[in-house]
């Protein structure tokens, strides 16, 4: 579904230029809930950027639901983020004049496209999210968890192929931590989401099928999650060791 091949993203500074990414290549299957892990610097963040559309890089593909990123105009851009990307970020982006159910049908109000099926589909997600209760409060009137569960609602409610989460639980108490990616594994099985988050957080990872380690720019080892969680828990713990060891 998602394929990221030999990619390489560097930045400028003056007339120096400096490698970020080194030739990442991994992919992402339909349906699965898949983490990115890594030191501070080693690329992550311009990794989603990437993946989102938002920055340029100068080689290597990216592959979303078959169509090819490279070459696309801002136009096409544009409309794979609107269409075919949904995002989650560390604070939320709710807009405060805004109801939780108004929140999670922006995408939808961009389109111009708000019809019995997408406001059926709002309700269903506050269902299964467990914010049914206060969908009619604004976020300045809810806990920090339910907002980002609304976050999740939202980059849900245009049915992306691919949903971006930029250190979704950065900003939240363990306990919220847990509301949050639960409401990401619900997504996926029941609604067969495609989800890639970035995360510092080796508790929320141990949710996901599989971790992607990356260090200096490339990959530095995939997980892959085979059996109950508290386990791959204590195997990301070890890998990151090893990781950090490496530096030493
Ligand atoms: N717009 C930019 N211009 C120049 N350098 C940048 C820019 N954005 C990021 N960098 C540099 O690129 C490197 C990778 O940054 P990035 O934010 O992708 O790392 P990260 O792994 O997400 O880090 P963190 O975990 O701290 O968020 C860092 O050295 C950063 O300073």
């Amino acid at each position: 579904m998602l394929y990221v091949k030999d990619l390489h993203k560097s930045y400028m500074s003056g007339k120096k230029t400096y490698p970020v990414l080194k030739g990442i290549s991994f992919s992402v299957a339909k349906g699965e809930f898949v983490a990115v892990m890594g030191p501070s610097g080693s690329g992550k963040s311009t990794l989603l950027n990437c993946i989102s559309c938002y920055i340029p890089f100068e080689q290597g593909t990216i592959t979303l639901g078959g169509t090819e990123l490279r070459g696309l105009s801002e136009n096409e851009l544009a409309k794979i983020r609107n269409e075919k990307l949904g995002f989650v970020f560390q604070d939320f982006m709710l807009l405060d004049g805004l109801t939780v159910r108004e929140n999670i049908l922006v995408p939808r109000i961009i389109q111009g496209n708000i019809d019995t099926k997408a406001a059926l589909l709002a309700d269903q997600l506050t269902v299964l999210f467990g914010i049914d209760h206060i969908q009619n409060k604004y976020p300045a009137d809810i806990s920090g968890g339910e907002r980002q569960r609304t976050a999740v609602a939202r980059s849900l409610v245009n049915n992306p192929l691919l949903i971006l989460a930029d250190e979704p639980t950065g900003n939240l108490d363990s306990k919220s931590s847990r509301t949050v990616i639960e409401s990401f594994e619900n997504a996926k099985k029941q609604m067969n989401a495609t989800i890639l988050m970035v995360t510092h957080d080796s508790f929320s990872a141990s949710f996901c099928d599989r971790v992607i380690l990356l260090k200096d720019g490339i990959v530095y080892r995939e997980l892959q999650r085979l059996g109950r969680r508290s386990a791959f828990h204590d195997q990301l713990l070890t890998a990151i060791k090893e990781m950090s060891g490496d530096e030493l």
